[in-house]
């Protein structure tokens, strides 16, 4: 039993006492990456000091705008992650391709996933941003991974986890036993356990959602917002709070300590992406992390984790959250026929239709 004031490193040590047969990579890998995630963190505590605010003049493969931030962050994960031998390859939002482990270093039996930097709109207004991660078995220990490699469905996931650079910087992680909390001393450098074994409330009555959004939605989303909205007067018979940071680190964050409902939901505003958030690198490992912490994930139809990962940058609609309301969301969906105008959304026939992603395409030329 760990006691309140463990740090990061005995946490692994007293978890891998229960494995005897592990050869201690894993560990060695999650303190490489907590290492990446107090360096960044020492970063942003410097803001405009330390030259890291503002554009850096480029558009990543996701075609956004890179910031400067973005790509400190990247470079860190990347040199502390590359030589520790415990890695066949690593996968960033920021980079088009796979990473290749330098031929100077050995290759291992895991694969890394990340987000350097979650909230990149956050950094110039002084905002929680974070770092996400993701850890997988390699197809070929000891060989360079493959791109196809990386895409396994969530429930492959060996742990995740994710950094929040907030008033203070918190490391959040699970390795399939819970989830665990870990604040970091600035002045020993180190991650102190602060809170154990997470549990997500089942209910709520605060929910995250960008509503800017509202008319590209199924008639599922606005079905629950709107009920959402009318409060005691409507359906729920009760008032409902509503947050929006636009980091999912920090949404995920809000959830775990408090509850709550996320929704980045499947719409028709890009025809060409699913959904705004990546698969790899947000979807997989906070739906891991809400998992483990007794909520649920979902596309709306699908169990997030479930989903086979067809690219590396994959988008997805993103659900999580509380237990009751993510359920019923999925309810709401599977309530909501393809046939726009059907019934079963409050909102007119012509409304409905906007959700079709064929009116998506179409909606190309729509003049307004
Ligand atoms: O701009 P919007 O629609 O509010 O989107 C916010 C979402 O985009 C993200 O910032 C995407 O992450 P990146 O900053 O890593 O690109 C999420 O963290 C957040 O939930
Ligand atoms: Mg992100
Ligand atoms: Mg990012």
């Amino acid at each position: 039993m760990v006691t309140e004031r463990s740090t990061l490193t005995r946490f692994l040590i007293e978890e891998r006492r229960r494995h005897p047969e592990a050869s201690g990579e894993l560990n060695s890998l999650i303190l490489d990456v907590a290492m990446a995630c107090k360096a960044i963190s020492r970063q942003i505590a410097s803001g405009a000091l330390a030259g890291i605010i503002g554009s850096a003049g480029a558009v990543n493969v996701q075609g956004e705008q890179q910031q400067k931030l973005d790509v400190m962050a990247n470079e860190v994960f990347l040199r502390a992650n590359e030589w520790g031998g415990e890695l066949a390859g690593m996968a960033s939002e920021e980079l088009e391709e796979p990473f290749r482990i330098p031929p100077e270093y050995p290759r291992g039996k895991y694969l890394l996933t990340f987000d350097p930097l979650d909230g990149s709109s956050n950094i110039d207004v002084n905002v929680s941003v974070g770092s996400i991660f993701s850890i997988l078995r390699a197809a070929v220990p000891g060989e360079d991974a493959r791109p196809e490699d990386f895409l396994r469905p969530g429930t492959e996931q060996v742990a995740a986890g994710y950094a929040i650079y907030g008033p203070s910087t918190v490391l959040v992680l699970t390795v399939g036993t819970g989830v665990h909390a870990f604040t970091l001393d600035p002045d020993l450098g180190e991650f102190f356990l602060t809170r154990q074994d997470i549990r997500l409330p089942p209910e709520t009555a605060e929910y995250a959602v960008n509503t800017s959004n509202r008319r590209f939605w199924e008639p599922a989303v606005k079905r629950y917002i709107d009920e959402c909205l009318q409060g005691v007067s409507g359906p729920r018979e009760k008032d409902f709070n509503m947050r929006w940071v636009a980091s999912l680190v920090a949404e995920a964050h809000r959830i775990l300590t408090r509850g709550g409902v996320f929704m980045y939901p499947r719409d028709s505003k890009d025809p060409e992406k699913e959904g705004r958030l990546r698969l790899l690198y947000e979807a997989n490992p906070v739906g891991f992390l809400v998992e483990q912490a007794g909520g649920l994930a979902t596309t709306g139809r699908e169990r997030v984790l479930d989903v086979r990962p067809d690219g590396l940058h994959q988008r997805i609609g993103f659900i999580f959250g509380s237990r009751e309301e993510v359920e019923r969301i999925i309810r709401y969906h599977a309530e909501q026929t393809d046939d726009p105008g059907s019934g079963s959304d409050p909102d007119s026939a012509e409304e409905a239709e906007s959700w079709n992603p064929l009116y998506g395409l179409r909606g190309l030329f729509r003049t307004a």
